[in-house]
């Protein structure tokens, strides 16, 4: 497989002409005005990437690259504006050196060379973020700490069901060190090919089951990370009431706090038994309370993504006000009597079963996994494509639902001129959902940027205001900072920043996320 230098991705999964001509097609049935001129991305090999301003010490020179194309591949995450900036030819802040440590010996040595000189350091996993989080949006030279030859599954407990796991391994590659012993993670983001264990610790991300054990918080017996200022590792347990939590603490750090060098994660059994539905409303206020009923009801599924209108036509080719999809599975028991019951209270809330065991599932899962490389072919054709999350509490939703598709539909109608929202739930609590909003508007080439970036002004103004998060699991990097220092606590604040003081007093590690 190749990597996209520009885009999302393996150039060899990027969509085939036909599947660009018929998305193009689709595209345009809404959007009939728009002008589609495919904008190719420039050859990595003629951008203006600037002399690295760094030499590292000779006995770390091995571990690092000052290689312009590697540089420029670590310069930026995989968010619509990241990109966007890519396919421009944009080059601004490129990290000056890599370094990829093979040892944790090699990441306490990278991090005294770099305290001792004040160089700021990001941590990179997979690159993945869509949140500026591993962008050095700073004037001093960094460098960026590549865990990726640190991929190994070194020790499972079989007993306990955990195991012992290095932070830099990419999702396939874990799963299929644990398969042969009939064990899984079970933490599946969209973007589980190209992101890391690292990553996803350091950012909580959220995996696409839609209940229970779903965070990757919620799957942490231990972590072990290096600070500059020492390393800490936690004890492995299965629950502990002493005092604050410390893998607490490291969890949503985002680099900032100490390098994951690697967890004791609880595994779980490969599921044998598997059932699924999919349920239509007329009414999307409908289809709301029975996605509620399901969540407040004990029962638990897998997947339970309620897609209204526009998401479901785009995804699917459904046409319903609201499109549940539902499935349960386990490795113990089969869960026919759970579907039975869920289906229950869907038909209570006037809800029709188009489907079971099925065909929608999979055409859902397999349209999931392409959508960021159709993202990506629509931003070649200046569309403004990008998604934003959020969660709040049921009795919010519906004011927080009405005022977000205003402000994004205003903003979009100021803005763009044209375009569409759609949203659908990607997990659902007892007391909540997070819904995920998408965003296709009609750009011109040269500023889908900043049109973006107004966009996504308006829109976190309505979630804060209306009572959401400004991030339900995508994290806060350097994009989401004027919200996120809003929204949290000043005491919990200072309380952090306190912390980084103890842990990092040379202030190097990812300036600008979370903190200052
Ligand atoms: C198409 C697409 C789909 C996505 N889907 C999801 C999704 O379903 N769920 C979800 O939660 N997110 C999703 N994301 C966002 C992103 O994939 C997650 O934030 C992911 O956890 C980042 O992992 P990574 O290995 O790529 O980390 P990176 O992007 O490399 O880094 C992310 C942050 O973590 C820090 N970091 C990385 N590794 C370490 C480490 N070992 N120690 C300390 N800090 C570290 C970095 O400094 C940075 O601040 C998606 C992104 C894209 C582009």
């Amino acid at each position: 497989m190749t990597r996209s230098w520009w885009g999302w991705g393996d150039l060899e999964e990027a969509l085939t002409a036909e599947e660009t001509e018929a998305l193009v097609a689709r595209t345009a049935a809404f959007l009939p005005a728009h002008d589609f001129t495919d904008h190719a991305p420039p050859s990595p090999d003629d951008l203006p990437v600037p002399p690295s301003r760094l030499r590292p010490p000779a006995a770390l020179a091995r571990l690092c690259s000052t290689d312009p194309a590697d540089r420029l591949s670590h310069a930026r995450g995989k968010a619509f504006r990241d990109v966007v900036r890519n396919l421009e030819g944009r080059v601004e802040a490129v990290p000056d050196v890599v370094a990829r440590p093979e040892s944790e010996q090699d990441v306490l040595d990278l991090l005294h060379w770099c305290s001792t000189g004040g160089t700021p350091v990001i941590p990179y996993g997979g690159g993945s973020s869509v949140v500026g989080g591993i962008e050095p949006r700073f004037p001093a030279p960094a460098v960026s700490l590549d865990l990726g030859r640190l991929d190994q599954v070194v020790e499972i407990d079989r007993t306990s069901r955990a195991a012992r796991i290095q932070a830099g391994v990419y999702g396939p590659a874990l799963e299929n060190q644990l398969r042969p012993h009939g064990l899984t993670l079970r933490h599946y983001p969209q973007s589980f090919t190209h992101s890391t264990l690292g990553g996803w610790l350091a950012t909580r991300a959220g995996g696409h089951f839609a209940t229970l054990a779903t965070h990757i918080d919620d799957l942490v017996e231990s972590l072990r990370v290096v600070t500059p200022a020492g390393v800490s590792e936690s004890r492995r347990l299965p629950g502990s009431g002493a005092g604050p939590s410390p893998d607490r603490m490291f969890l949503g750090s985002e680099g900032t706090l100490g390098v994951i060098t690697e967890a004791w994660m609880r595994l779980q059994e490969r599921p044998q038994w598997q059932v699924k539905a999919s349920i239509s409303f007329a009414r999307y206020s409908d289809a709301v309370r029975a996605t509620r009923a399901i969540a407040q009801s004990g029962l638990y599924p897998a997947n339970c993504r309620l897609l209204d209108a526009a998401e479901a036509f785009l995804n699917t080719g459904v046409q319903a006000d609201g499109l549940l999809l539902l499935a349960f599975e386990s490795a113990d028991h089969p869960v026919d009597a759970w579907l039975d019951r869920a289906l229950e209270l869907t038909a209570d809330h006037g809800g029709t079963v188009t489907a079971r065991r099925g065909e929608s599932g999979s055409a859902w899962r397999s349209a999931f996994l392409r959508m960021p490389y159709q993202r990506d072919a629509l931003a070649r054709r200046s569309m403004v494509v990008e998604t934003f999350e959020t969660a709040c509490t049921w009795d919010a939703f519906e004011s927080l639902h009405e005022a977000v598709t205003t402000a994004a539909n205003a903003a979009i109608a100021e803005i763009c001129g044209a375009g569409v929202v759609t949203c659908r739930f990607t997990h659902v609590y007892p007391d909540g959902p997070a819904p995920y909003y998408g965003i296709y508007a009609t750009g011109r080439w040269g500023s889908t940027v900043a049109q973006w970036d107004e966009l996504k002004t308006a829109v976190s103004e309505a979630i804060l205001a209306n009572g959401g998060t400004i991030t339900h699991h995508h994290s806060v990097g350097r994009d989401h900072r004027p919200w996120y220092d809003r929204q949290r606590p000043d005491p919990f604040a200072a309380a952090l920043s306190a912390a980084k003081d103890a842990l990092d007093p040379a202030g190097i590690l990812n300036p600008g996320v979370l903190l200052r």
